[in-house]
């Protein structure tokens, strides 16, 4: 069954295949990695399908799934790392679009570091949540990749957990052990931001602790 134009509002399409662009420019979406999605009113969710290019989005490349990762085109087949998008979802209720890429820093940093990476006195901190200063530090974690995708997002979900109960924010994002980031926002210009401000931290940190 082919994509039909109402069933993704065309600034919704537009958004994410521009996104799609600008992480291809950043090299943070080699071969066909990556996946971008935008929350839909009514617990649906704009997603990439697998295996696309995301240089060459164009409305086709993208589909609907509910927050439980059902496609509603049956025939599509939606990112196979959904679930991770509909856990951010389902989770914080102001996230508006997920981010998923794999850049050299992130995918590097993330082999040599244990459960989390803590990026403090940087600047651009400034781009998170609740961060009105430099003065302040954000523990991003870091799970071990698993192809199994409901099992990784119950593992993320359980962390999460922890942190609510621990931390006073868990942030908009974590990395996947020689895999890849994901980051979140309101909408996808925020959560663009996010992610450069991240992966400029992650090459700093990359540059001053090449050993993590
Ligand atoms: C090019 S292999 C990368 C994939 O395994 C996956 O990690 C990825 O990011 C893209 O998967 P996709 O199913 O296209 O959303
Ligand atoms: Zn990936």
């Amino acid at each position: 069954m082919q994509n039909t134009p109402e069933a993704i509002p065309a600034p919704v399409a537009e958004a994410i295949i521009a996104a799609g662009a600008r992480l291809d420019q950043r090299n943070w979406v080699p071969a066909t990695a990556g996946n971008l999605s935008i929350r839909l009113p009514d617990s649906r969710v704009a997603i990439t399908r697998s295996g696309f290019h995301k240089a060459r989005l164009v409305p086709d490349s993208l589909m609907v799934v509910d927050l439980d990762g059902r496609p509603e085109q049956p025939g599509l087949r939606p990112s196979a790392e959904t679930l991770l998008h509909c856990g951010a979802y389902r989770r914080f209720p102001e996230a508006g679009a997920v981010l998923h890429g794999h850049s050299i820093a992130n995918t590097v940093l993330s082999r040599l570091a244990g459960d989390s990476i803590t990026l403090e006195g940087y600047e651009l901190l400034k781009a998170f949540p609740g961060l009105p200063t430099h003065e302040a530090s954000v523990t991003l974690p870091v799970f071990d990749n698993d192809q199994d995708i409901a099992r990784l997002q119950g593992v993320v979900e359980a962390r999460w957990s922890r942190m609510a109960a621990d931390e006073d924010v868990i942030p908009p994002g974590y990395l996947l052990r020689g895999h890849g980031v994901y980051v979140w926002g309101p909408d996808m210009d925020t959560a663009l931001a996010r992610m450069e401000a991240l992966e400029f931290m992650l090459d700093c940190h990359l540059h001053e602790h090449p050993r993590t």
